[in-house]
């Protein structure tokens, strides 16, 4: 495999955008996106983890090129990578959602978009290439909940993504200690009119705008209602995931949405054989939270995801380039995760599995440390 000389300058790895990034933003900006919840240990701990497991090589694979696309509800992903929901792009670049759809679709690869977006579900839709699916938060006022479901059905966004660990933000000391306000000019697009749209300070209007009361019956309201796949974001406990697959959910989303909302819950990578073992292979299992390279990728497929989503990447690469800045990160992304399965012998998604790492602590791959994992042939 050949890859042009880097020009100087050039982002190298997803760490390299982030720091071109922490340049580009104002610092209460770059603090609202980088930061976490409490003390931020989950947030380090998402990342740190995978530092910790050590990969399996396979000498003389025989893969010429390998083939790194998979299939999520029938559709073809160019690589198990998407974005995850972030709220607010504009604030990294005027490009916004549009322009990290553009990107996502040029690649083939699937974007979430958030109730917080600051374009319309509908332009968005008109500059994808790719799979969107809807991340929705539900509101005190039901209503505007169920009419973005239905806009999303009418716009072809292929599934809803429930989140289900934010009864209200967390509390993010970076933010509270910054004042932060989201700007002016950045507002919820698909919100307007609504109360839901609220204020500018995220924390406070999280607590008088979420619903709270809502239970997992909004599973099935949610499909029924839009005829969309319906999969829960934000599970990290096979009590959860029980109760998640029993609400009728498509998929789960392992994540503790990047360490923002309970500080000192496990990372994304520890919980994520417990949830796989406890769905058996009914619905493919997520995760989100600390994928900063192509082996994170593939770590997270080892123990059992059927794909990942990063979050802050895509806001970084966005505030160092737009649109293209979006584009070239998912490239290295996919760039590393190819590499990275040639040399540990998997010429596509479906063979890496539990004996391709070894976890921490154990001299021995993680087939005979971790629960067997989903069965990767369900659609
Ligand atoms: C600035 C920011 C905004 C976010 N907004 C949302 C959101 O609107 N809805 C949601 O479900 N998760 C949201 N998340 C959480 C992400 O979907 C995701 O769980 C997390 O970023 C993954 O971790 P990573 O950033 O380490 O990749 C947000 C995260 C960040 C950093
Ligand atoms: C009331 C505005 C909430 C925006 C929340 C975005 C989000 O989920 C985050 O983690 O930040």
């Amino acid at each position: 495999m050949t890859s042009a000389a880097p020009r100087a300058g050039e982002p190298l790895t997803l760490d390299d955008f982030a720091e071109h990034a922490r340049r580009e933003l104002l610092p209460e900006v770059w603090d609202f996106i980088a930061g976490g919840a409490g003390r931020e240990r989950t947030l380090a701990a998402n990342e740190a983890v995978f530092g910790t497991v050590r990969l399996r090589p396979r000498a003389l694979p025989g893969i010429e090129q390998p083939d790194t696309s998979v299939e999520v509800f029938g559709s073809s992903w160019a690589a198990p990578v998407g974005i995850a929901p972030v709220a607010y792009h504009s604030l990294a670049h005027p490009d916004g959602e549009t322009g990290t759809a553009a990107a996502a679709g040029r690649l083939g690869l699937p974007l979430v978009v958030s109730t917080f977006a600051g374009r319309t579900l509908e332009e968005v839709a008109g500059a994808a290439d790719a799979p969107l699916w809807l991340q929705l938060y539900c509101f005190r006022d039901a209503g505007t909940t169920l009419r973005l479901a239905l806009r999303a059905r009418d716009s072809g966004y292929q599934a809803l993504v429930l989140t289900v660990d934010t009864p209200f933000t967390g509390r993010r000391l970076r933010d509270l200690r910054n004042g932060f306000a989201v700007p002016a000019h950045v507002t919820p697009a698909n919100l307007s009119g609504s109360a839901a749209a609220g204020s500018a300070t995220p924390g406070a209007h999280s607590r008088l705008a979420f619903d709270r009361s809502l239970d997992w019956s909004a599973v099935a309201r949610l499909r029924d209602l839009s005829g969309l796949p319906v999969l829960a974001k934000g599970v990290l406990t096979a009590r959860d995931a029980e109760a998640a697959v029993g609400a009728g959910v498509a998929g789960i989303i392992v994540s503790n949405h990047g360490g923002r909302q309970l500080d000192g819950v496990q990372a994304s990578l520890e919980a994520l054989p417990e949830v796989v073992s406890a769905v058996r292979g009914s619905c493919p299992v997520f995760l989100d939270g600390g994928i900063r390279s192509g082996a994170d990728v593939l770590v997270a497929l080892a123990l059992g995801a059927r794909a990942v989503f990063v979050g802050r990447p895509a806001l970084y690469a966005l505030a160092a380039g737009g649109s293209e800045g979006v584009h070239r990160m998912l490239t290295l992304l996919i760039a590393e995760f190819a590499d990275t399965m040639v040399l540990t012998g998997h010429a596509s998604p479906g063979t890496i599995d539990a004996d391709t790492v070894i976890l921490p602590g154990h001299g021995r791959p993680a087939t005979e440390t971790t629960a067997p994992h989903t069965d990767r042939s369900h659609g």
